[in-house]
């Protein structure tokens, strides 16, 4: 997501930082009825689904693909690959939920997914089943597996 003009502060994470994170999430899930897969939100979604996909002990793992169009505010994801069926019974996994607009995509297209994110933003939050961590609107986020100066 290319860095919008109103984010104040930059919060950098580091792998550690992820992977603590991800095993709350997973703590939270694992209370949940068993999923009977996972699907990673291409690619901030990746690492995460592959710790959880560990942590929850889940083989079978899937991924829906999708490519944003930023400008300035406004946010356009583009399905590249989806998945077949309703998501009933998936897991789908994202690194953060910030404006929703990817998350509200796909759950037009998995409505009966439950969706996760290690992350949160205020703004996005009401998309999210389940997250670990929320962080105020205007921090920018910027993750371990990101080339640096690329945003994400
Ligand atoms: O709630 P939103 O405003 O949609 O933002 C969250 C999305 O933004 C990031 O992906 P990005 O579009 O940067 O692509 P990437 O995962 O390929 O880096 C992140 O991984 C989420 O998928």
């Amino acid at each position: 997501m290319t860095t919008p003009p109103h984010t104040i502060s930059t919060l950098p994470l580091s792998w550690e930082d992820v992977h603590r994170d991800t095993r709350i999430l997973a703590g939270m899930l694992a209370e949940l009825p068993a999923f009977c897969g996972i699907v990673a939100v291409t690619r901030g979604g990746l690492v995460p689904a592959a710790i959880l996909s560990r942590e929850l002990d889940i083989h079978l793992v899937e991924t829906v693909c999708v490519s944003t169009y930023d400008d300035r505010d406004i946010r356009d994801p583009q399905v590249l690959k989806t998945l077949a069926g309703d998501g009933a019974g998936w897991l789908v996994v994202d690194d953060l939920v910030d404006t929703g607009a990817t998350l509200q995509v796909l759950r037009g297209m998995l409505p009966k997914a439950h969706f996760a994110t290690v992350y949160a933003k205020p703004k996005g939050q009401p998309l999210v089943d389940t997250f670990a961590t929320v962080f105020a609107q205007s921090t920018w986020v910027a993750f371990p597996w990101e080339p640096p100066g690329k945003g994400s």
